[in-house]
């Protein structure tokens, strides 16, 4: 999960660029980056950071340009090297720079042929290297010294037809306008918005409304699975389908974590969603312990918060903020390795004692992933003087590697896979440990869109809607292991 947003204005975009990168910072911590047009010329500035430390006013004064992307990165493949921040360019042809979204599962495949029958060189371990040099390669046997869009809707065809896996993609063609265009399956987000101007309509997109509201884009619509937006340097906008129809599937996870509450997803608000899994969960606990003792619900924050509070409505027990969170440390699950993600739940969460004393707590967590966070809690509580500790997940049990653009590639690492919640209930340390049903996930967010059937729950389910080779998921644990980035980094 990475935030990627792209404009097409009649003015400068640098700052709106900046701006968006912010509101799409929990999307990734680790590297910033912004491309834009100028003339014809490409100004890029990327490092890794968050972006408010990656830009500053001599950075920004140099991205000159009515037409540009950006990109925050959290990364899923290769390392976490400046050279794989994005946007990454190619020059031929045309220039190219492309931010993506997402992961590419056949990347190994694309590579060898990249190198060995398009003679395209690749200097990182980036999958989304790879998709750029398929971009350019589909775009370059356009053989065409001017480009129509319809070539271009050929070239992200022929993307769709090599690359496999999770991507929403925004791109900059010099020479003609953003291109920017989502899998076949819809698995990542990816939303188009346009705004009224003196000098006319101006574009843009982005993987969350949230950056379109920021900026006072209207949200026209999510592109669709297998759509490609032309958004030209003249203000025009093309679209076209480039793809065969396949199950649309988004990421449920996203309506878990990884979206902001206040963005809207294929139509559904994100927030209500979460509302609704709160509810869900509530019936849940009251059919199971209909005489229950819980004399408060206290959420784990920030993402939790909107759940908790529609299950403490529903199952009428009082809602208290027992944590607090300091805000100046990022998200512990990004974060690149196990014992930074453990020191910084204690430094960022911090227990309001009073809450706790001779009292039956139910904490409530968003989702049980690595287990870090939910351990050194429920710890807290006890240390706090919490007479039990029950402990509810408003996502069912997280057994599986995720493949399409969200770290959690190696079951080992997951604290349920291969445990039943009775075990895992123990290792957390909770008195009772209860989950969200994986019908009752779907059903809140469907709620919110009845065309929405299907959705890629393979962190829940083990199905992935792609189809994944085993040995790809084994190469993939050996790859992105904590031991394998923590070596990675030490040579780097
Ligand atoms: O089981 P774990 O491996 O600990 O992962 C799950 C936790 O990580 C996330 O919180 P995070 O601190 O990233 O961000 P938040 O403030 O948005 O909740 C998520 O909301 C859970 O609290
Ligand atoms: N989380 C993402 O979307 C990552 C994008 C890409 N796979 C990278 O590692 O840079
Ligand atoms: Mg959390």
């Amino acid at each position: 999960m990475c935030g990627i947003i792209g404009i097409v204005g009649k003015s400068e975009v640098a700052g709106a660029l900046y701006d968006a990168l912010t509101v799409l910072q929990h999307r990734g911590q680790d590297a910033a980056g912004i491309a834009t047009v100028d003339g014809t010329r490409l100004r890029l500035h990327k490092a890794n950071g968050l972006v408010r430390d990656v830009f500053q006013r001599d950075d920004m004064l140099q991205l000159r340009g009515h037409a540009g992307i950006g990109h925050c990165r959290y990364p899923t493949a290769g390392s976490e090297g400046t050279a794989e921040a994005q946007p990454l360019y190619v020059n031929s042809p045309y220039g190219i720079a492309l931010a993506h979204n997402g992961n590419i599962i056949n990347a190994d495949k694309l590579r060898r042929e990249m190198v060995e029958d398009d003679r395209r060189h690749l200097n990182t371990d980036s999958d989304s290297e790879v998709l750029l040099n398929v971009f350019a390669h589909e775009l370059q046997i356009q053989d065409r010294h001017t480009l129509t869009p319809d070539h271009i809707f050929k070239a992200v065809a022929g993307v769709h037809a090599r690359a496999r896996g999770g991507y929403a993609v925004i791109s900059l063609l010099l020479g003609y306008g953003i291109v920017a265009f989502r899998d076949p399956h819809g698995i990542r987000p990816a939303v188009l918005g346009e705004r009224d101007t003196p000098d006319g309509i101006e574009y843009a997109v982005a993987s969350e409304s949230v950056a379109l509201d920021i900026l006072g884009f209207r949200r026209l619509r999510d592109i669709a699975p297998g759509e490609c937006v032309l958004l030209g340097f003249d203000g025009s906008l093309h679209t076209r389908q480039c793809a065969e129809l396949q199950q649309h599937a988004p990421c449920i996870f996203e309506y878990v974590y990884l979206a902001r509450p206040d963005s809207m997803i294929e139509d559904v608000s994100v927030y209500k969603a979460r509302l609704r899994m709160g509810e869900r969960l509530a019936a849940k606990i009251a059919r199971l312990m209909p005489d229950h003792d819980i004399d408060a619900i206290i959420p784990i924050p920030d993402t939790a918060r909107t759940a908790a509070s529609s299950l403490a409505t529903a199952l009428g027990v009082p809602f208290r903020e027992g944590f607090v969170k300091n805000h100046y440390i990022g998200r512990t699950f990004i974060m690149p390795g196990q014992s930074e993600r453990v020191k910084s739940v204690r430094r960022k969460l911090n227990a309001i004692h009073l809450e706790f004393r001779n009292k039956v707590v139910l904490l409530v967590d968003d989702s049980i992933v690595r287990g870090t966070t939910s351990k050194q809690i429920i710890q807290m509580a006890r240390d706090a003087g919490a007479k039990k500790v029950y402990f509810a997940s408003a996502a069912p049990p997280v057994r599986y590697p995720n493949v399409y653009g969200i770290d959690m590639p190696v079951t080992a690492e997951l604290v349920a896979h291969g445990r039943t919640e009775a075990e895992v209930q123990s290792i957390l340390g909770a008195d009772w440990l209860v989950y969200l049903d994986l019908s009752d996930l779907i059903g809140a967010v469907a709620e919110g869109n009845e065309k929405l059937t299907h959705f890629d729950t393979s962190c829940f389910s083990g199905e992935y809607v792609t189809g994944v080779e085993p040995t790809y998921l084994s190469e993939l644990e050996f790859a992105r292991s904590d031991d394998a980035k923590l070596k990675r980094r030490q040579v780097s």
